[in-house]
């Protein structure tokens, strides 16, 4: 089996607080898996590792096989980050900022096929040629999964994706990577939301404390008995 995803033994600390006790996961191509976990449980420390954005204390993180820490710029033109607030530029339009972001990922695209990607991340029309600055929260995840599809990321690395979206957006956000997911797509998502976990997710994880201390297929728990395990980690 290869892996996209895989932590060995990965471990962070910080000055007087650890933040990732001794994390071994491995997530193959085409599965959702979600971590879940009260406030400062070690989620973000996990995606940000698998990101490069800090380095581990001890134990690797690796995509596609390439050691983050060894291999950064190679490692990111396989990754989409989607935190909570996508990052774009506000003064630019929805399409200019694709075309910008594609770009930097050395992808050049005509115009009608820019579009083509808003358009099947579900960016109305009437929004693309708009300046982002203008745009509601859930416009901008979109266009940060167009973005995602248009670098051709193997893996999508997702910090509370849907927090703060409406439900009609957040819906149509896990339809979205359902359907990634379909083509192959591998997404690790940090998340609070346990039903959309138990929707999207094909394995959640529970963290507490830096530690995965489960691990379950999605299908195998039905919303409710998802929520009564994680309360009864929480709880003890
Ligand atoms: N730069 C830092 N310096 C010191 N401690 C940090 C730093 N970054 C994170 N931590 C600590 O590491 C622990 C794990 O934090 P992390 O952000 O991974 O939690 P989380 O599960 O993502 O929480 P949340 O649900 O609030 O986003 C927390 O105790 C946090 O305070």
């Amino acid at each position: 089996m290869t892996y996209i995803l895989e932590a060995r033994e990965l471990r962070k600390e910080y000055p007087g607080k650890l933040a990732l006790r001794r994390l071994n996961l491995q997530i193959a191509p085409g599965e959702v898996f979600c971590l879940l976990g009260q406030n400062g449980a070690g989620k973000s420390t996990t995606i940000n590792l698998f990101l490069g954005f800090i380095a581990p204390t001890s134990g690797a993180a690796y995509v596609n096989g390439l050691e983050v820490a060894a291999d950064p710029l190679k490692v990111k033109a396989h990754l989409a980050y989607i935190p909570e607030n996508v990052m774009l530029y506000p003064h630019l339009t929805g399409l200019e900022n694709l075309a910008l972001f594609s770009s930097l990922a050395g992808f050049r695209y005509s115009e009608s096929e820019l579009q083509a990607y808003l358009d099947q991340a579900g960016l109305p029309a009437e929004a693309v040629r708009r300046r982002v600055g203008s745009y509601s929260k859930g416009m901008r995840q979109k266009v940060g999964i167009a973005i995602a599809v248009a670098k051709h990321a193997k893996v999508l690395l997702l910090d509370e994706p849907t927090s703060g979206l409406d439900p009609k957006a957040s819906n149509e956000f896990s339809q979205l990577l359902t359907r990634l997911s379909g083509q192959g797509t591998a997404v690790l998502m940090a998340t609070h939301d346990i039903f959309r976990a138990k929707q999207v997710g094909t394995r959640v994880g529970i963290m507490r404390e830096g530690e995965l201390v489960d691990v379950r297929s999605t299908a195998a728990l039905n919303a409710q008995e998802l929520e009564q395990l994680y309360l009864t980690y929480m709880h003890n």
